[in-house]
């Protein structure tokens, strides 16, 4: 079974690498949300995966680091589309978090991606 949460970060960003004239080389931001879900079974006398609560915790270190900043200044994130995004979540959130399986990140309300970790891991 997948749980997931909802987060919300506002946060800025252009992409160096896009055509020339396309809109998004310009400085811009979004109301990124990011879904984080994590797999497993339910506990027999838990009845849940995991606490939300702590799936809150896990992730709010990398809130902090993103929300209300210029992403492209943080160390990883120079390209940042949705898909760099997603990876860089992934891959500092795995470590501590390993029943992590998948990182969803909305953009806008029509654009984002899945991310579910390494086509090798799967
Ligand atoms: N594969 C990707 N394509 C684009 C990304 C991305 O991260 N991955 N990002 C952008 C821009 O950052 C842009 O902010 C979002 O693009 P878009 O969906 O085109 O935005 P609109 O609000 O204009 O969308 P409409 O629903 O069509 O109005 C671009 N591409
Ligand atoms: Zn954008």
């Amino acid at each position: 079974m997948d749980i997931f949460k909802v987060f919300t970060l506002e946060a800025a960003h252009r992409l160096p690498n896009v055509p020339p004239g396309h809109k998004c080389a310009r400085l811009h931001g979004h109301s990124f949300r990011v879904e984080i879900h994590v797999r497993g079974e339910p506990g027999e006398d838990t009845g849940w995966v995991m606490d939300f609560a702590d799936l809150k915790a896990a992730f709010r270190p990398l809130y902090e680091r993103l929300d209300h900043n210029y992403l492209n200044d943080i160390e990883g994130l120079d390209n940042p589309t949705s898909e760099r995004l997603a990876e860089w979540i992934w891959q500092r959130l795995k470590p501590g978090l390993p029943q992590l399986s998948e990182v969803a990140i909305h953009e806008t309300c029509t654009s984002g991606c899945r991310y579910f970790g390494p086509v090798q891991a799967r």
